[in-house]
């Protein structure tokens, strides 16, 4: 049956990643949206302008890992689009969140061939910057509900 078929490929991405995404339209964004619009923008401006980076596009959705949840290790990029340059997360987590609560974001670095793991702790209001194919990462399992807004500033 077809949905057999449809649960058994929802639990073999669960098995990747756990979490739940809801896409930010800009068109229709709140005013908190477009402050966080505005600021990205400035950045993607600066960015272009500084480092000539060529960024187009963009695109943003919020993102709940629930209990339980993580996302292994890897890049942000799909096997037939290489449009993804940088990679935003912004944690929007409560202001008491404590490092017991997992999901810790670790960025795999390279130095000369020798891997370093950087790990970062979800604080609220924190953002994070990385280079979207050159830098493997992953979230780790998560103990209490972790909230973020993840998103990607795009060429073409
Ligand atoms: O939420 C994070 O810390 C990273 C999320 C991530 O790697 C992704 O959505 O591709
Ligand atoms: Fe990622």
């Amino acid at each position: 049956m077809i949905s057999d078929l449809l649960e058994q490929q929802y639990s073999i991405v669960k098995t990747i990643r756990g979490d739940q995404i809801f896409w930010i339209d800009e068109a229709k964004a709140n005013t908190s949206e477009q402050l966080f619009f505005t600021k990205v923008n400035d950045l993607i401006a600066y960015l272009n302008k500084t480092c000539f980076m060529g960024i187009l596009h963009k695109e943003f959705h919020y993102v709940i890992y629930p209990k339980g949840t993580f996302y292994k290790r890897h890049l942000d990029m799909f096997q037939k689009d290489d449009r993804r340059k940088l990679s935003i997360v912004c944690y929007l987590n409560d202001e008491d969140w404590t490092p017991e609560n997992g999901g810790e974001l670790v960025l795999y670095l390279n130095n000369e061939g020798q891997e370093i793991p950087k790990v970062i702790y979800p604080f609220p209001g924190r953002m994070v910057i990385f280079e979207s194919q050159l830098l493997e990462h992953e979230v780790k399992p998560v103990n209490t509900k972790r909230l973020s807004i993840t998103g990607w500033l795009k060429t073409r």
